[in-house]
């Protein structure tokens, strides 16, 4: 087992996963995500963004290949272990807005805050000063079931930065926003990030959402690929096709 560059938070290498119903996952992608970078990871739906987010993160675990956290082997740690690495050093954000309804707005986006045993007070004033960034401010002593889709997400958001994790892992984070609110939103995040040094891995099929990133990393059908952007023919009408093609790399 040879440990990764020194300069890459996240490293992975040759993963390959098979989902429970034993249908292909990923199909051996390597990566190395430099501390501080936000990644885009591209493709089309099914492609495998997801499944290569929840293998990073150690959500589920990886039995063939190599997955390493600052020059330490997530691979091989055994279930607590990762949920203490989650808990403490990463965030998640899913495209659909999970909250625990019978805490209020506030107490929700606090909530990682005081799972790393930071005081109901100065986890509340952090958790106020980031429902603000994400103009739900006035939301705090609501429950999640009196906010829209919208807002739901925005606490989400929120509740992902308050802790300044290492690494955030963004599944689709604006899915369920407007088109008009996503800019927003997301410029929201990657400045947080950018500020707080966070490393960022944002899953999207979007080309805008990807372009707010340092680089991205295409998928398709569980593997690396390369878009090439082929010129369009002069005197012909240039069909997607024909614009890009992608190769495995
Ligand atoms: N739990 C599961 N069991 C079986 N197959 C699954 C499971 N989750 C995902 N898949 C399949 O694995 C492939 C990759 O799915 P994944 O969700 O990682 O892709 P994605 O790029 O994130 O797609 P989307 O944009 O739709 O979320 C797809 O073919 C999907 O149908």
């Amino acid at each position: 087992m040879v440990a990764p560059p020194d300069n890459d938070v996240l490293w992975a290498r040759a993963l390959h996963f098979r989902h429970d119903d034993g249908s292909p996952g990923l199909s051996g992608v390597s990566l190395g995500v430099a501390e501080g970078e936000i990644l885009a990871v591209g493709g089309p739906r099914g492609s495998g963004k997801t499944t290569l987010l929840r293998c990073l993160s150690g959500l589920v675990p990886v039995a063939d290949g190599e997955v390493w956290f600052n020059s330490v082997p997530v691979h091989t740690m055994r279930t607590a272990a990762r949920e203490r690495l989650r808990r403490e050093r990463f965030g998640w954000i899913d495209p659909v807005p999970v909250l625990v309804p019978e805490l209020n707005v506030w107490e929700n986006a606090a909530l990682p805050l005081m799972l790393r045993g930071v005081a109901r007070r100065p986890a509340r004033a952090t958790a106020l000063e980031w429902l603000e960034r994400l103009d739900v401010g006035d939301k705090a002593r609501k429950r999640p079931g009196d906010l829209v889709h919208a807002e739901r997400q925005r606490v989400c958001i929120a509740r992902a930065l308050a802790p300044a994790p290492s690494v955030l892992f963004a599944d689709e984070p604006t899915a369920p926003l407007h088109r008009a609110d996503r800019r927003h939103v997301l410029r929201t995040l990657t400045t947080a990030a950018r500020s707080h040094g966070i490393t960022v891995l944002l899953a999207t099929s979007d080309a805008d959402t990807a372009a707010l990133a340092d680089r991205t990393v295409s998928l398709l059908d569980g593997r690396r690929v390369r878009t090439v952007h082929l010129p369009p023919v002069p005197g012909t009408a240039e069909t997607e096709d024909r614009a890009a093609c992608s190769l495995s790399v």
